[in-house]
């Protein structure tokens, strides 16, 4: 069953690379169990860096980020044990080959060998990617490093899956494979949260929209209540740009 609890609670975080240029301000939204929530917002909202503090890879400043019971703060081991990530990079694990990176990211993990099989083998076959896991992983295609990213980080069967960007790049087929694995990831409970600038498949896709603006929340949007006449394009148009609802759609209209 879909949105019992709170999985993850993301709470006031705010964020600086450099001094006195905030990238993040008290920025607050939650998942659900089960939910599969889509993070947009325009080139250098501040996405990636939301999504790399919830995943532990940049230090804490202000805020916090709860998943389940265990607090990234306190109980770093637990939080990080439920939770796996699909970058927008693989520059650097480039001179592993790709079997190599599957049992690293399954080592890391502490996932055994025969568990380990029998998750990375169909997803091997959906992707199609058994041809290319005794090359390095830099002589690969983005895409082909993009399947293989997504595949290893399902080792741990994470509660939640964070996806950062992950259609780009890929082919149509994969695209189809990559949406049913969410689907059928959410349908047994696990929860995913993704970024991408690719409105049709949030639309498709997702229970939730989050829409960041200068680096905080700007908009929570339940698509299961939004009437399917408003396009999320018009909605997140209106959010961005400030521009009412009937411009956004003339905009579009004007604009083949
Ligand atoms: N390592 C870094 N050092 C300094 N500034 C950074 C660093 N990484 C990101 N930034 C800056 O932080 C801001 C937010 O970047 P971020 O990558 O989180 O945005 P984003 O919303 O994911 O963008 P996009 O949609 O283009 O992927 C940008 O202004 C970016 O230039």
């Amino acid at each position: 069953m879909k949105g019992v609890f709170f999985l993850l609670e993301v709470s006031g975080l705010s964020f600086h690379y450099q001094p006195h240029v905030p990238v993040l301000t008290n920025l607050t939204f939650s998942v659900l169990d089960g939910e599969i929530v889509g993070l947009l917002g325009k080139n250098g909202v501040g996405k990636t860096t939301a999504l790399k503090l919830i995943l532990g890879l940049l230090p804490l400043e202000k805020g916090s980020v709860c998943l389940g019971n265990y607090s990234l703060d306190l109980h770093p081991m637990q939080y990080k044990k439920q939770i796996n990530y699909v970058s927008d990079s693989h520059d650097i694990y480039n001179n592993l080959t790709g079997k190599e990176y599957l049992n690293f990211i399954a080592d890391m993990y502490e996932v055994p060998s025969e568990t380990r099989s029998k998750i990375y083998t169909p997803l091997i076959e959906a992707f199609q990617v058994e041809k290319y896991l005794n090359s390095p992983i830099k002589k690969l295609s983005h895409g082909t490093k993009q399947k293989i990213a997504v595949i290893a980080s399902l080792v741990n069967d994470p509660l939640l899956w964070v996806l950062d960007e992950p259609m780009t790049g890929l082919d149509v087929e994969s695209v189809q494979v990559l949406k049913e694995l969410i689907q059928s990831r959410a349908a047994h409970g696990k929860s995913v949260l993704f970024s991408s600038h690719i409105l049709e498949i949030c639309e498709n896709l997702c229970d939730k929209i989050v829409i960041m603006q200068a680096g905080t929340l700007q908009k929570t949007i339940e698509l299961r209540d939004n009437p399917s006449y408003i396009s999320l394009e018009d909605i997140y148009l209106e959010v961005v740009n400030d521009v009412p609802m009937d411009k956004g759609f003339s905009i579009k209209q004007n604009n083949p």
